[in-house]
């Protein structure tokens, strides 16, 4: 009996020492695969680069630069210098390790962070030869899509390939230039409210100057316009979808979805509030669409709203996929891009304009002249809004130096030239566009100064190389809404200074903040009044 426990005994040691090294050897075994896989391909990519003659600061084992970025943006931050407001270009205290690595390895260079390989591409030609880069080997960053992807599913702002092409060709043409010229109408009717509460700020303040932090107010304005132009007659459900959106948006924007680590990716109730929300805005978005359903797709082409173009086109490409499911994700979807790509860049890009026009109220008053000049009657209409020479100018300028949109960024989907470089698939490539925009090579002397008349002959008249000038970016992924964008900004620009003269409020704090776009952290705080014209 003692025997045969015995043996039990040492059968079940016997057994346990197979089973802890079988353990052993999995780990190893798993180690040296993700060693292979991940740190070894990320020390390949960089050597790739490095043979080319790209250069840039040495990597840490597990973190690349990642303790490299942290401890120069701490440095950045004891220091600010913000007190010029319009010579400030904001990558220095928004991100100033590529500042401080580009006075070190110049337009171009190598970094990484954790495992990834990034590439740092400021020179001018090869800005425009990676943007004009029609090879769909190169798209969107596919981790930053991960993060982001209860904003935007696999929508045409972050899908790449062939379905990025597809939803493109369906989307695009409800933004051709005569489509924007027919929404004017419902981006005035959009400002209304906006002009009737300021003139109401200002009768509170017995006729006197009143001040107005506009950010919330321009938001508005877009976010109504973009649910006037997408949801069309469902517009009040349009509005509840996208004040869901924006709290979305709010959650996510306190997370790092460029550079950070995974850990930081929020505690798990605010991940369950994120995926509550996005339940919620589907089914909202589902519903609206069974209904146009019920009533019939077919309305005339005056009512058609970008929700049932979308709906039309999405049905009717069998090219999305077999099935409801497809095509169902593909209206939630750009439904979702459509909002956040349309109503968050224009609204910031106003606030920015407001900013500036502020500091520059000689540039308020040529607006206002031009617009007695084009229309004296001060009915605003597609055609008048085409002949505003200076408010265009206006408007270039502020986005030359305040683009709300950082960066252009793409990733080697596969190997990939991109002029005289050869980027190895799995390398990010990232433009930081108002640095391109302050260059002095490009725009000359003068570059950190507001100037708009500097447009006066267009872009390509303005600086040495206009394939630099990209704040709607450029090439195969332009912006969509370019043409969409441009309009509402003159319209609600156009109403304000024909109504108002401002100046800033002592109240203004110069601080530009990275929320996923660049905005004023501390709002546009500015003092109106009434004009008299
Ligand atoms: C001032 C306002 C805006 C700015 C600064 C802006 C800027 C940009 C930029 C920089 C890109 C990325 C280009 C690239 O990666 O190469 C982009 C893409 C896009 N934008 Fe805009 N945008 C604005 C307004 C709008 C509006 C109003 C809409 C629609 C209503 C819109 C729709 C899109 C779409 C759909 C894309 C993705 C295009 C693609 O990947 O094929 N944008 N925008």
């Amino acid at each position: 009996m003692l025997l045969a426990l015995l043996q039990n005994y040492h059968i079940w040691i016997l057994e346990m020492r197979v089973v802890s090294s079988l353990v052993l050897l999995g780990l190893v075994g798993f180690f040296l695969h993700l060693y292979n896989t991940v740190w070894l391909k990320s020390v390949r990519l960089r050597r790739k680069l490095q043979m080319q003659g790209l250069k840039g600061p040495t990597p840490s084992l597990l973190y690349g630069n990642l303790a490299e970025m942290q401890k120069i943006q701490l440095q950045a931050q004891k220091s600010p210098n913000h007190s010029e407001f319009v010579a400030h270009d904001y990558t220095s205290s928004l991100f100033p390790y590529f500042e401080h690595w580009r006075k070190e390895y110049g337009l171009i260079y190598t970094y990484s962070t954790g495992l990834r390989q990034h590439l740092y591409v400021n020179q001018p030609e090869l800005v425009k030869e990676m943007n004009q880069c029609n090879s769909l080997d190169l798209g969107k960053p596919s981790y930053v899509s991960k993060r982001l992807a209860p904003m935007l599913g696999n929508g045409i702002l972050r899908s790449n390939g062939i379905f990025w092409l597809q939803q493109r060709k369906i989307v695009a043409p409800e933004f051709f230039t005569d489509k924007v010229k027919a929404m004017v109408g419902l981006m005035l009717e959009s400002a209304q409210p906006l002009l009737r509460k300021w003139e109401e700020c200002i009768e509170v303040q017995g006729g006197m100057r009143a001040e107005i932090q506009v950010d919330e107010h321009l938001r508005g304005f877009s976010a109504d316009v973009i649910a006037r132009a997408c949801f069309g007659s469902s517009y009040s459900k349009g509005k509840e979808i996208f004040s869901k959106l924006r709290s979305l948006q709010e959650i996510m924007s306190h997370q790092p979805f460029l550079f950070g680590s995974f850990s930081n990716l929020g505690g798990l109730k605010r991940q369950k509030e994120i995926s509550c929300l996005e339940r919620e805005i589907e089914s909202l978005i589902w519903e609206t669409v069974k209904e146009r359903e019920r009533e019939g797709l077919e309305t005339s082409s005056s009512e058609k709203d970008l929700l049932q173009l979308i709906l039309v086109g999405a049905m009717s490409d069998q090219s999305l996929g077999k099935g409801k499911d497809s095509s169902k994700r593909f209206i939630v979807d750009n439904c979702k891009n459509i909002y956040f790509a349309g109503h968050e860049s224009t609204g910031v890009a106003a606030s920015w304009c407001l900013m500036l026009l502020a500091l520059h109220p000689e540039w308020q008053s040529r607006i206002r002249t031009e617009l007695a000049e084009v229309c004296p009657d001060g009915q605003l209409d597609a055609n008048s809004l085409a002949q505003l020479k200076t408010i265009n100018m206006v408007i270039q300028e502020v986005m030359r130096l305040y683009p709300p949109a950082a960066f252009v960024s793409r990733e080697a989907l596969e190997d990939t030239q991109v002029g005289n470089i050869s980027i190895p698939k799995g390398v990010y490539l990232w433009t930081l566009i108002p640095t391109l925009h302050r260059d002095t090579d490009i725009w000359g002397q003068d570059a950190n100064e507001f100037k708009p008349e500097r447009f006066i002959d267009g872009v390509s008249k303005a600086c040495k190389f206009p394939q630099a000038y990209i704040p709607f970016g450029l090439g195969p992924r332009t912006c969509l809404g370019k043409n969409f964008a441009m309009v509402q900004l003159k319209v609600v620009l156009s109403l304000i200074i024909s109504k108002f003269t401002f100046s800033l409020s002592p109240k203004y704090r110069h601080s530009p903040a990275f929320k996923m776009i660049v905005e004023p952290g501390n709002g546009v705080h500015i003092l109106i009044q009434k004009s008299h014209l």
